[in-house]
């Protein structure tokens, strides 16, 4: 069974004098262990996608079933049932609580799950090592580079061990080493844990790293392709 089933999606925003149609009849699922990327032009509907395959928000139309779940008829606590168990986040501004060191940052997203102090604490250190911050844990956001804040963000994302994870943007704020230094750490997630990770991109570095290529355009699917990307080493 795939871990994403969208069904004849359609998503409409109420506008002034009507709605506008961010997404149209789209069907597409996502099997387990993927590294696929949603891409277009802005505005093509990405991050509305991302959305609701991240239970954030609900498809007007159609369906969309995650992880087995209906996402357009979850109560507000399914949803984020789902969301804490399932999926991991990560966003192009990384979104760290700044007040806390990273090591907080990352056992955060562990306190909505019933871990005792013991698990949450292997959990955090093991999501510290696979990107290389042991030796920050006690650092602030703001003592962090970008690249850095981006790795804490993977951790959070990953340190509840999700089936899937959605990076938005992930490597918008990140220069080009940072970016492939960051594709290459989910890649190896993505291969170690089988995690599923989907991104909405526009930054040709993280496309070379895709095995699927979903292009929207006007909310449309225009085009699905499977690539076979360089196993699991940097791009030319
Ligand atoms: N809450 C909303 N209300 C009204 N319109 C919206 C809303 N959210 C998104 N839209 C519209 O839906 C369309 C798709 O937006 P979306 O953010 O999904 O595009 P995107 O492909 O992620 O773009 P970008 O690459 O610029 O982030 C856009 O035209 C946007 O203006």
């Amino acid at each position: 069974m795939p871990l994403i089933e969208l069904q004849h999606l359609t998503k409409q925003f109420p506008t002034g004098n009507g709605f506008f149609t961010a997404l149209k009849d789209i069907t597409l699922s996502f099997g387990e262990g993927e590294f696929a990327g949603l891409v277009g032009p802005s505005g093509s509907g990405k991050t509305t996608l991302l959305n609701i395959i991240g239970s954030l928000d609900v498809p007007t139309a159609g369906s969309a079933r995650v992880m087995g779940q209906p996402v357009g008829s979850l109560t507000h606590r399914q949803a984020a049932d789902l969301r804490n168990h399932h999926i991991g986040f990560i966003f192009q501004t990384y979104n760290l609580l700044p007040v806390y060191t990273v090591y907080q940052n990352v056992e955060f997203a562990l306190l909505l799950q019933k871990r005792n102090d013991a698990q949450r604490r292997t959990a955090v250190c093991d999501a510290l090592e696979w990107v290389g911050l042991t030796d920050k844990m006690h650092s602030k956001p703001a003592q962090l580079s970008g690249g850095e804040c981006q790795r804490v963000a993977i951790a959070r994302a990953m340190v509840k061990r999700p089936s899937i994870v959605l990076a938005d943007e992930p490597s918008a704020n990140l220069d080009a080493e940072n970016s492939h230094h960051i594709l290459q750490t989910m890649q190896a997630l993505n291969r170690d844990l089988h995690t599923t990770f989907i991104f909405a991109t526009h930054d040709e570095k993280v496309m070379h790293y895709l095995q699927r290529i979903i292009t929207l355009r006007d909310g449309v699917v225009e085009n699905d392709q499977w690539h076979s990307p360089s196993p699991h080493q940097p791009p030319n």
